[in-house]
């Protein structure tokens, strides 16, 4: 008789087991994309030297990627990639992996190993791009030459789109492969990039890790304030000079945080569904919200990274003025980065803002901007999210609790939103509030362990979306 789907599939998966040799050569070619420094260091400021070298790369780490005939490989945008594997059944929607080859810059300073060193020590990679983004860019390709080494076939088509400037806004990589995909008329059923993590320790009184897929992003505004005074010799100074009101009203922003939005966002309902797995009294707590609410995000703001959640964020990040010790200058600039939460606008944020800085003499330059990204879905019909608590009960089955969340930081993805209402941000890692912090900052590191886990979360990803239809039947039968 005929093997039926099912009986089918279950024949040709092929396990996550990988050989001591495969082991090695995965974490080697890992350290050697870390010792390539892929920096953004500004709009349009690249190391492209280090770019070109990672394209290179990668052609010689995963030979069986760019010789297989059913995958086409692109250069987009000079430095980005995009790779195209033809699936064996076209009547299945493709999907779309995403990752960076850009890393922010690092000194020495700081480190304990030097940070595009790549070293492996006590069981750890160390390095610039271990956990943002490399490990992903790494872990993809890595999965796939895996697979095609076994022979695999894959039956829906995806797409692996490694954009080379994410860190600057990713102009020139991911949305020009957007671009390149819209005129194209692609279609994705989702898409999965960085974004989330399994958290650990992020919650005090809370051991227990969670996955944190984060379906929606926060926005952004880059203002500049600007106030214009008459210059003058210092021996007279006058009043009031240009940085004295600058230093006043960026000091009344930090001083006055934006109103907390949580109460409508995604965060309630991820405490929700957490409520259960804490014991008394924060259970009974969390399942009344609608009474305790004001308390617990009172306490959440506490936090610097629950407060990231909970509402639209102030930063100034630049601050400039002044030419000479004598001179009273006559500008005065800042520049404040904000991110805002999703349930608040652009146009919110400024009025906000405005009536904070509340001084004629300040002038607001919105430098650039966009919006809070769309909510993808997460319900029991959202493929790219089911197929990721699937791989997550497989390869981590120690994780029980999978909960939509909000990226607090920006991502290539909100690219795409064009190509895809499915935007799912997540890495396959535990991460730990230090950790968290390595990113952006000093001693990033990933443990060869959980590398190898990520090659193995995208080895088991590729294959389950092939038997999702299987899947989905089989629900459907229930
Ligand atoms: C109730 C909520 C509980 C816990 C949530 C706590 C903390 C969440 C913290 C971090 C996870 C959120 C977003 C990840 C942020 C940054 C890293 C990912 C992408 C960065 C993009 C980039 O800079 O390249
Ligand atoms: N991903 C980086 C850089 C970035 C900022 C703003 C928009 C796009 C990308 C961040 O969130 O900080
Ligand atoms: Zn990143
Ligand atoms: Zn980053």
């Amino acid at each position: 008789k005929y093997p039926s789907g099912k009986e089918r599939q279950r024949a040709s998966r092929i396990p996550s087991q990988f050989s001591q040799e495969e082991r090695v050569a995965m974490k080697e070619a890992l350290k050697g994309a870390i010792q390539i420094p892929t920096v953004s260091f500004g709009p349009g400021e690249f190391n492209t030297t280090a770019l070109a070298e990672f394209g290179k790369y990668v052609r010689k780490a995963f030979p069986a990627v760019f010789k297989t005939s059913f995958i086409q490989h692109e250069v987009v945008g000079e430095y980005s990639h995009l790779f195209t594997i033809q699936g064996s059944d076209p009547s299945l929607q493709p999907y779309m992996l995403l990752a960076h080859i850009d890393v922010v810059p690092a000194s020495d300073q700081g480190w304990e190993v030097p940070p595009f060193s790549g070293l492996e020590r006590d069981g750890f990679i160390h390095g610039r791009g271990t956990l943002d983004n490399k490990n992903s860019v790494m872990a993809i390709l890595q999965a796939l030459e895996l697979l095609l080494v076994r022979k695999y076939i894959p039956r829906r088509s995806f797409l692996i789109a490694l954009g080379h400037d994410e860190e600057v806004s990713g102009a020139n990589g991911a949305q020009k492969i957007s671009a390149l995909l819209q005129a194209r008329g692609t279609q994705i059923a989702f898409i999965v990039d960085e974004g989330g993590f399994i958290l650990d320790n992020f919650i005090p009184n809370f051991k227990k890790p969670f996955a944190m897929v984060s379906v929606s992003e926060k926005g952004s505004i880059n203002l500049m304030l600007q106030v214009n005074m008459t210059p003058g010799h210092s021996s007279a100074p006058p009043k009031e000079t240009s940085i004295g009101i600058l230093a006043a009203a960026v000091s009344r922003l930090e001083q006055t945080p934006v109103p907390n939005t949580s109460g409508n966002g995604p965060l309630k309902k991820l405490l929700q569904q957490l409520a259960n797995e804490f014991s008394f009294p924060t259970n009974i707590v969390l399942n009344n919200l609608w009474l305790f609410w004001p308390l617990v995000s009172r306490l959440m703001e506490r936090n610097y990274i629950m407060n990231a959640l909970a509402r639209t964020t102030t930063a100034i990040t630049m601050f400039n003025a002044g030419v000479k010790e004598n001179v009273i200058p006559s500008v005065a600039q800042a520049t404040v980065n904000f991110r805002i939460h999703p349930a608040q606008t652009v146009q919110e944020v400024l009025e906000l803002v405005k009536n904070i800085v509340a001084d004629d003499r300040v002038q607001f330059h919105v430098l650039s901007a966009f919006e809070p990204l769309p909510v993808s879905p997460s319900d029991d019909q959202a493929m790219g999210y089911q197929l990721l608590r699937q791989t997550l009960q497989s390869v981590f089955p120690e994780i029980n609790i999978v909960a939509p969340g909000t990226c607090i930081a920006n991502t290539d993805s909100r690219h795409y939103v064009n190509l895809t209402t499915g935007i799912y941000r997540f890495n396959p890692i535990y991460l730990q509030p230090q950790d968290f912090r390595s990113i952006h900052g000093f001693n990033e590191k990933i443990s060869v362990q959980a590398y190898e886990n990520q090659v193995k979360f995208i080895f088991e990803f590729i294959q389950n979306a092939d038997t999702e239809l299987e899947r989905a039947s089989h629900q459907h039968e229930l």
